[in-house]
């Protein structure tokens, strides 16, 4: 079976965090493909900011040059609320030969008790784990069927989130390098954020 990562969120916009996690977890999990895939309204937070057009380009210019990354609008492309069940057994459907691994970070996997339908979602994916700075994973406090469908995975701690990017830009300071250099170059083009040059 082929394996795949599954990077979801809202990308709003990517940065270097979400990067080096899918890397981290393409190499120590030997995945074959890592799929980028923006949300389209986010189960539990904030609505993003910017279109999911624009989100995905962004995606998609910072994966381009990676050979086993990709961008996908599955969940864009269904609208509403992208509850990642719903996805999951979408793609079961379309790659029935694929084994998937959803890739987290540590806030997503304290918060994994909470996503719809976890018990079933369990049974139809593994997920990776990564630590992330400001939350600390606390694995031993989910349930022992959520545990045991986490993998972890190491990876360079990154202390940038896209909620940092936006409010740097809204105080005028510099997001340069936490990004992408296409990335970047995309929000001065659109003017993304109040960005200014
Ligand atoms: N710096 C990081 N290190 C490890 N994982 C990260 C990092 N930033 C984001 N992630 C993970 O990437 C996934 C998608 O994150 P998302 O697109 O919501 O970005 P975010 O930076 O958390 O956004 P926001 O600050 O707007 O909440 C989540 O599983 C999140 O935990
Ligand atoms: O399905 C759920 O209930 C669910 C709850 C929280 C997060 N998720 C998914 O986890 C990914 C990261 O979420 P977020 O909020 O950090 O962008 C993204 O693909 C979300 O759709 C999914």
């Amino acid at each position: 079976m082929k394996k795949v990562g599954i990077m979801g969120g809202a990308f709003d916009p990517i940065h270097l965090g979400h990067l080096l996690a899918a890397e981290a977890a393409r190499e120590q999990y030997q995945l074959e493909e890592v799929w980028f895939m923006p949300s389209h309204i986010p189960p539990h937070k904030h609505q993003a900011g910017v279109s999911g057009q624009q989100r995905l380009e962004m995606v998609a210019a910072a994966t381009d040059q990676h050979p086993a990354f990709k961008a996908i609008d599955i969940e864009l492309q269904r609208g509403g609320v992208s509850y990642t069940i719903n996805t999951v057994k979408e793609l079961r459907k379309q790659y029935p030969d694929v084994d998937l691994y959803f890739i987290i970070g540590a806030d997503m996997v304290n918060y994994l008790p909470k996503w719809e339908g976890i018990e079933e979602l369990t049974t139809l994916l593994k997920f990776i784990g990564l630590q992330r700075p400001g939350s600390f994973m606390e694995l031993d406090l989910l349930p022992t069927s959520i545990q045991e469908a986490v993998n972890l995975a190491e990876m360079p701690l990154v202390d940038i989130s896209s909620s940092l990017i936006r409010r740097r830009i809204s105080g005028g300071l510099s997001v340069r390098y936490m990004v992408p250099e296409v990335v970047y170059e995309y929000m001065i083009r659109s003017g993304l954020y109040g960005i200014q040059p």
